[in-house]
């Protein structure tokens, strides 16, 4: 067991600094995204016109005001297994090149437009056969995809830059052959592996032959655990296949007791995430829906912040949670008075845990991020010269 006592939030913030950020300067930070699905975060009016044009006739709604309220609604349902069941429409009409395509492409632009300048999003080539695609063409027009939303968002204003992350499912039986797959294509836009999909009943040791075939490539994964199931779980996640990020890892709040008093026990897995630095790919509203974490208030990302636990903030589905980075932050900020400083500290730590290499990290944190939190949180000093 190690002891700790809570440390504040951020050292003594000045004036500046310590201004609660609004959503305008949330939607104007910039902010990087590890943990986004792809099929998880389509425009509603873009699957509507994805089912008429490809002939899926299974849309529950086919207004696009009415589907978005139905994704979200479905999603809310407080249970993991029903939350996914929601995405059998989304993959339904993402079986076409030109639909992966777009929904990348979408996906860039949506991002940047909300600020992000990095993100790692991930897909399961292996859900997006059924028109005829191969795996390799599936990689191929959603790499074409964010490529095309890079460049038409910088057109735009606003600079993003997107890697893919290949998941695997996690009841299926290819993890090896989409870990081959993320290897061959890592110079060509894929970052990582991935493994997704109910987690109670499905370990992620099932799938030990494809994690270690990446560690023997010098490859990098993550793998979703300690959302709907416990320590175990991320026990399995990273002592026997050796993640080098948890997808979620929320849970790991089971391995810490406060006590009245506020002093803080961490329990030896605990410890090790902590002094391991290994990120925590945490969803706040997502765990919401699928009962991960009560509310907000009681999310553990509150303790897991000061506690100086490698956390970030992410997304998980944006059209299945109705959010987006910024409503992320937006409710962080309204729950525990999080500043600009805090803000650019879990941008920061996703920064420092993205699958890009060291050089490229470190240049985005100086050249990027630094800079613009610098930017936002000297704006107060020209508050009187104002256009
Ligand atoms: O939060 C999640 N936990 C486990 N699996 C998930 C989550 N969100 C999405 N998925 C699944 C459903 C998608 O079809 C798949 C690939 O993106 O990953
Ligand atoms: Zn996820």
């Amino acid at each position: 067991m190690v002891s700790d006592s809570l440390s504040p939030a951020s050292p003594a913030p000045g004036r500046n600094q310590s201004a609660v950020p609004d959503a305008e300067r949330i939607r104007r930070s910039p902010k990087v995204l590890l943990h986004d699905h792809l099929d998880g975060g389509l425009r509603p009016a873009t699957i509507v016109e994805l089912a008429r044009e490809t002939g899926y006739e299974d849309l529950p709604e086919t207004e696009a005001g009415r589907l978005e309220t139905w994704f979200r609604e479905s999603a809310d349902s407080g249970s993991l297994e029903r939350y996914l069941e929601t995405f059998t429409h989304t993959v339904g009409v993402m079986q076409t090149r030109e639909a992966l395509f777009r929904v990348a492409a979408e996906c860039a632009e949506d991002l940047a437009a909300d600020g992000v300048v990095y993100a790692e999003v991930r897909y399961a080539p292996e859900q997006h056969l059924r028109g005829g695609l191969t795996l390799e063409e599936v990689v191929e027009a959603v790499d074409e995809g964010f490529r095309e939303g890079e460049r038409r968002a910088a057109a735009d204003g606003h600079r993003i830059r997107v890697g893919a992350l290949l998941t695997a499912m996690r009841h299926a039986a290819r993890a090896l052959e989409i870990a081959e797959l993320a290897n061959r294509y890592r110079d060509l836009g894929v970052v990582g592996f991935d493994i997704a999909g109910a987690e109670a009943g499905h370990p992620p040791t099932r799938h030990l032959d494809a994690f270690e075939y990446l560690k023997r490539e010098n490859n990098h994964f993550t793998i979703h655990a300690g959302e709907a199931f416990g320590l175990p779980s991320i026990w399995q996640a990273l002592q026997w296949c050796g993640a080098d990020r948890l997808g979620h890892g929320v849970r790991i709040i089971d391995d810490i007791q406060v006590a009245d008093d506020g002093s803080v026990k961490l329990g030896r897995l605990a410890s090790y995430v902590r002094d391991k630095r290994i990120p925590l790919e945490l969803c706040p509203s997502s765990n919401l829906q699928t009962g991960a974490a009560p509310s907000y208030a009681e999310h553990p990302i509150g303790l897991l912040r000061r506690l100086h636990f490698r956390a970030t903030v992410n997304t998980d589905n944006r059209l299945m949670s109705g959010t987006s980075m910024s409503n992320e932050f937006e409710q962080l900020v309204r729950t525990f008075h999080y500043t600009l400083d805090d803000m650019q500290w879990f941008t920061v730590n996703a920064m420092k845990s993205a699958f890009i290499p060291f050089d490229e990290r470190l240049a985005m944190i100086n050249e990027v991020i630094k800079p613009g939190y610098a930017a936002l949180k000297s704006e107060w000093l020209f508050r009187n010269s104002a256009v």
